[in-house]
């Protein structure tokens, strides 16, 4: 199942490169986010792949989420996907987009494919099992989140948005201690902990569950932690009728340094 899903994701991020190559049309959605033709081909081809896969398991993506929560508040288990995450970036060409497909289970993301076709990487994270990246045509190999440096060591490196900053943001990078700070775009952030390249992605700023459940499985099965940035317990989708995300902060480790600053940024 893992690898006929992979190689689906696959499939689709192909249709998306096809897009991508060429000229596309840009509309603007009533949330006033943009929408590509390449949105919707990758949300057909998810949905199909998914549907052959497992027909018995609704599915709620990004762009067709109107699934009123009296409905979904009763599914045990449901695939949440985003077929392109990082619009603003495909638009951009800039490469830092993802299609993302996970499975949720009583709230928890379970598991979960993050795929970048221009980057040629994928990354995968399934509970109980372990997580994995491959790129380049290679092999799935294992990854897992890196100890917290100590500063005197390697400044911590901490990642953020590359089109979707915010004031809290920048208030919490300076109650950190020595650190670089580098710019992304889309789940890729999360990858980028899961992976032990970036210590910490906190996102004081609107996000929905799509574009989170699948990275987030992917960093929590590398030994990381995706924590609501207030109460500091762990995301959970499909709880309310809401399907935006609290802000929150991608982390290996707790560590009291950055809770600090947190707190404080939050405070402001
Ligand atoms: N005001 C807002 N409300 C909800 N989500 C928002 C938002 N502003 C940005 N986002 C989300 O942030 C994602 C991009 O994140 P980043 O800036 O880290 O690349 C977007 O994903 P899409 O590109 O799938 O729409 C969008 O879902
Ligand atoms: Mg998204």
């Amino acid at each position: 199942m893992r690898t006929r899903l992979v190689e689906g994701v696959h499939a689709a991020g192909r249709e998306v490169i096809s897009i991508y190559e060429r000229d596309f049309n840009v509309e603007t959605k009533d949330d006033k986010s943009p929408l590509t033709e390449a949105d919707m081909a990758s949300h057909h081809a998810l949905v199909d792949l998914l549907e052959n896969l497992a027909p018995e398991v609704p599915i709620l993506s990004e762009e067709s989420a109107e699934i009123p929560f009296a409905t979904r508040s009763a599914w045990q288990r449901y695939w949440l996907i985003d077929p392109l995450d990082g619009t603003k970036e495909f638009i951009k060409k800039n490469g830092e987009f993802t299609l993302n497909v996970a499975l949720i289970e009583a709230g928890e993301p379970v598991f979960g494919i993050v795929h970048a076709p221009v980057l040629d990487a994928t990354w995968v994270g399934q509970q109980g099992q372990g997580a994995w990246k491959q790129e380049n045509g290679g092999a799935l190999h294992p990854i897992q989140v890196r100890p917290l440096p100590e500063p005197e060591q390697a400044p911590w490196q901490v990642v953020g948005s590359r089109s979707h900053g915010s004031k809290e943001f920048e208030a919490f990078r300076a109650g950190l201690p020595a650190h670089e700070c580098v710019s992304m775009g889309s789940s890729l952030k999360l990858c980028l902990v899961a992976e032990g390249k970036a210590d910490l992605y906190p996102r004081l700023a609107p996000t929905s569950e799509w574009d989170t459940a699948a990275a987030q499985a992917v960093v929590t099965a590398a030994g990381g932690q995706v924590l609501n940035a207030h109460t500091l317990e762990p995301l959970r989708c499909n709880q309310q009728e809401s399907v935006l995300n609290p802000f929150f902060i991608v982390c290996g480790q707790r560590d009291e340094r950055w809770e600090t600053a947190l707190r404080a940024s939050l405070k402001r």
